[in-house]
């Protein structure tokens, strides 16, 4: 057995998938064969759960029946909808609600006691999961604004629903187009840290929704999803510094800061999924006469591309992306778990197949053969 220690566990190959497909070097992701590129604006996000969870793309007929079982799960307990309300008055970050929302989700799933493998109950329990997370999150942002929440409508798709009642009004068919190609986008990335953690506590032939808490844990910090909301303030501390981006991030860069939305663990080069965001946020900043934001984010993509060879990810432009559309910043990850969590029970559904528990090693460095004194004697 090697006890080279792989730091990171970069490069370690430690499953098998059908899922998604990425090519490091040469920008390239695809999901289950299909280049994203193909499909991300001409998909939506549901038949895009469907591919993933399925493996096929579903016909009309059958994309129409996955939707109407989606929104037929939307609607929440009541006691939900209180838990919900109480951590809304504490005023909790909105991924500490989500994680704590999803995990007390399990005690109200009709499925919860069946066996962790069985395929149609988590089939089942991913549909409840998905279609609710988008209003325990709509109803939190209303709540702590001291607004009502607005009930889901069934004869919307998930992502206008989403921000029908984010705003308690029917967005336009841009907003929709935007949002849903971001749920799509940002839907599956192999084994990413939140899935991989999804997929360790899964291993154990622990449940779904431990599985996908455990992901939400992951996702929330900054090195991961929680990435997009630090590009945003910095995108706001550029404003209000008076400095251009290009002086003002050379500072950081010379001060040893990380960019947010820069680097990534596989990719070498730019992130195939930021160049089809770009193009939303590009556009948002025309329709409504600001590209400042959009420009402050080309220039730093400029300086970070000459000065230190990193790429932006797909965290960079969904910022600039989401902010013009007048989301609140805190609300970016949550909104990357809304899309994420069809990812994570798609891995999770392949693995259940075919489990085996995930226990890595530490080459342990410590002493050895020391000897013990008891309490009395130290
Ligand atoms: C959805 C997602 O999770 S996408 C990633 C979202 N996260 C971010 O955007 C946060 C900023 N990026 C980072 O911190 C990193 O690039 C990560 C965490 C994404 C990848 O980390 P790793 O694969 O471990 O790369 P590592 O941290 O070893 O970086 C390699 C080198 O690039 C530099 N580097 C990497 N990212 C950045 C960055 N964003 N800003 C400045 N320098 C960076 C590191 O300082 C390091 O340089 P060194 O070798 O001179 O010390
Ligand atoms: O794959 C990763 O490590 C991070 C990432 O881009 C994602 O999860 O979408």
């Amino acid at each position: 057995m090697s006890d080279e220690v792989k730091r990171g566990l970069e490069g370690v190959v430690v499953s098998e998938s059908r899922l998604s497909y990425i090519d490091g070097d040469a920008g390239e992701l695809g999901y289950r064969g299909y280049a994203i590129e193909d499909f991300a604006r001409r998909a939506s996000y549901e038949e895009v759960l469907s591919l993933l969870w399925n493996g096929e793309w579903p016909t009309r007929s059958e994309r129409d029946a996955f939707a109407a079982r989606l929104a037929d799960q939307r609607n929440l307990d009541p006691d939900v909808y209180d838990l919900i309300a109480n951590l809304a008055e504490r005023e909790v970050d909105p991924m500490a609600m989500l994680r704590t929302v999803l995990s007390a989700l399990s005690a109200y799933d009709e499925d919860a006691d069946a066996a962790p493998d069985d395929r149609e109950a988590n089939m089942a329990k991913g549909c409840r999961i998905t279609a609710k997370l988008p209003t325990v999150l709509a109803a939190f942002a209303r709540l702590r604004d001291g607004d009502d929440p607005v009930d889901p409508r069934s004869d919307l798709d998930h992502a206008a629903n989403f921000l029908y009642m984010l705003n308690d009004e029917e967005p336009d068919e841009v907003a929709i187009e935007t949002f849903d190609t971001a749920l799509v986008l940002h839907a599956d990335h192999g084994l990413n840290a939140s899935t991989f953690s999804a997929l360790v506590t899964t291993s154990t032939m622990s449940d779904l929704h431990s599985g996908v808490t455990s992901a939400v844990g992951t996702l929330a910090g900054p090195l991961h999803g929680g990435a997009n909301q630090n590009v945003m303030r910095m995108l706001q501390e550029i404003d209000d510094s008076g400095k251009g981006p290009r002086e003002w991030i050379e500072d950081a860069v010379d001060g040893g800061e990380r960019i947010p939305g820069f680097g990534h663990r596989v990719y070498n080069v730019r992130d195939p999924r930021a160049a089809i965001l770009e193009t939303y946020s590009e556009r948002l900043g025309e329709t409504v006469g600001d590209p400042r934001w959009y420009e402050y984010s080309v220039a730093i993509e400029e300086y970070m591309a000459e000065e230190k060879g990193l790429a932006p990810n797909v965290d960079f432009y969904s910022a600039s992306m989401y902010y013009q559309m007048g989301i609140p910043v805190d609300l970016y990850t949550p909104i990357f778990a809304l899309s994420r969590v069809g990812g994570w029970i798609a891995h999770m559904l392949e693995q259940y197949e075919d489990s085996r528990l995930i226990r890595p090693r530490a080459r342990y460095v410590g002493d050895r053969n020391r000897e013990f004194v008891p309490i009395e004697e130290r």
